[in-house]
Parts: structure tokens; sequence; C-alpha cells
């Protein structure tokens, strides 16, 4: 298993002063490794604003003296700032968890949709996410029904790949032929998460199989169990196909906004208001 390497970098306010291009800083990284916490003092050269368009030369440089070791060379420890468009409200699960089930149904639906519709597009490209989850879902518009606006949310990047972190904690979010044969998994693991999605969207942002240790969530595939379903049959239904332990049984993207739109044109809410609050 790989050792579970937690980096965290800090960053001293003050710079250090300026590079012909950069700000300098002196921070400090802090691996853990077999349990144990180690600092290490680092000096990061932050590429100035206004010389965004040599980003290129300053990321080759960077990147070609991260690839040779000599004991003359300067050390550099990698990369890593990535820079990501600020999304207004932020992560699904945290927003969801904040609404406390206030969120009717057609937004949660609404939701849905619009992730299957970039999971189709992924399918389409043959790109595998492998870690689609609620607090992958970026909220940027929060919608209001009273003024006729939907919510629109953009699907993060899936951060450190699945390998490298200790797949356990991703239970269940992670297929089960992850676990079982890494380099086996595709599209369909995007399906599996996909339906977990789907449970934390009608759950309240509720984490599944929260409180759970890693032995008991490794039970919890070993023994072919399900989520809790969900009172709206239908929608049990899907979450249930999309979380087939046989990934040739799981639905398409197609097939799931097939799915999702059936589900729509269903007058469940209409049927009774009441029974959708605590879909
Ligand atoms: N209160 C508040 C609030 C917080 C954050 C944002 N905006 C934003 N923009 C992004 N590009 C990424 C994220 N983000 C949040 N959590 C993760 C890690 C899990 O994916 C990523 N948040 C907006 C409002």
């Amino acid at each position: 298993k790989a050792s579970h390497v937690q980096k965290k970098c800090s960053l001293q306010e003050e710079s250090l002063g300026r590079g012909s291009f950069t700000r300098i800083f002196k921070g400090s990284k802090t691996d853990i490794r077999e349990g144990e916490r180690q600092n290490t003092d680092v000096l990061l050269k932050v590429l100035d604003g206004s010389y965004k368009n040599c980003w290129e030369s300053f990321f080759e440089a960077a990147s070609l003296m991260s690839q040779i070791s000599h004991k003359h060379l300067l050390l550099v420890y990698g990369i890593n700032i990535m820079v990501q468009e600020f999304v207004k409200y932020g992560a699904l699960d945290l927003f969801l968890r904040k609404k406390q089930g206030s969120v009717p149904v057609s937004w949660k639906l609404d939701v849905a949709k619009q992730l299957a519709c970039v999971l189709n597009f992924l399918e389409e490209k043959k790109i595998v996410h492998g870690n689609i989850s609620a607090k992958n879902l970026l909220l940027a518009r929060e919608g209001d029904s009273s003024i006729g606006t939907s919510p629109f949310i953009k699907l993060s990047d899936p951060g450190i790949s699945v390998a490298v972190t200790v797949a356990l904690d991703r239970i269940p979010w992670v297929a089960p032929e992850v676990l079982e044969a890494p380099e086996t998994w595709g599209m369909e693991c995007d399906k599996w998460s996909f339906g977990t999605t789907l449970w934390e969207i009608f759950n309240g942002g509720k984490a599944p199989l929260q409180g759970l240790d890693p032995q008991q969530k490794l039970m919890f595939y070993e023994n072919h169990e399900q989520l809790p379903s969900p009172k709206w049959t239908e929608l049990a239904d899907l979450i249930g196909r999309c979380m087939e332990y046989d990934p040739a049984l799981r639905p398409s993207s197609r097939g799931i906004i097939r799915q999702l739109n059936s589900l729509i044109t269903s007058d469940y809410e209409l049927l009774d208001p009441g029974l959708s609050a605590h879909a």
C-alpha cells in the first residue's frame, strides 16, 4: 500500500524579496512518514502575476531541475501550486449540509442531470475522472426557484490519483474493482461514484458510511452491501444500478440521463410536496 505521505506547505506571509520575475517566500513542508512528522524548510518561488505569459519557461526550468540531481545542484521538491477559478459557493456537500434539507427535489435533480451531462462528455472523450463525489462538485450559481434561476455546478479536478492515496478512505466513492485491481479500472468506475454522489445529494450532503472505520468499510465491499435506499424507489433503483458490483451491469451515461429525465417528468413532487422534502 502506498504509504500515506501527507504534505502540507505552510507559507510565511512576508516575501523574502524578489527574483527577476518572481516573489520568494520562506515556508516549511511537513511530511508524515510512518506516522512521524518531518518538517523541512522550503523556499517558495511564485511567478509574478505580471509575468504570467512566461510561465511556460518558468515551469520548464523548474521541471528540468526536478528531473536531475547532483550534490551541487539545488533540490527542487516540486511544482505544486495549482491555480483554479474560484467557484462562488464552494463544495456541494458542505452547501447541502448548510442548507439542512431545505433544498427542493427539482434543484437536486437539476444538479444530478448536470453531473450526468459532464459524465457523458468525459465518457465520449474516454476520460476517466476517478474521483466523482459531492465534495468535488463546486456550486457556481446557487439557483433560486422564486426568481427562476437554477443551480450551476462545476466538476472539480480529480485531485491526487486514487492509486496514490490510501483508497480505503475513498470507500464508498471508489468502485470496488478499483480496490481489487487498480490497473483494470475504467469508465465504469465513474458510474459507481455517480451513484454514491446521487446518494449524497439526496441525503443532505451527508457522507455515506460515516463513522465506519477502514476495516468495516472494506467489509461493506466484501459483503457486496448497498447504501441505505432513499424512500423514492425510482431514485433508489438508479443509485442501485450505478452501484452494481459488476461494472458491466452499470448503465451508460446516456442511460443515466434517460433515467434522470424520466424521474423529472414523474409527478413525484406533485404527489405530496411533503414527501419530497426528505427524499
Ligand atoms: N464558504 C465558502 C467557499 C469556499 C470555497 C469556494 N470556492 C471554491 N472554488 C474552487 N475552485 C474550489 C473550491 N473547493 C472547496 N473545497 C475544495 C476541496 C474539495 O474539492 C475545493 N472552492 C467558495 C466559497
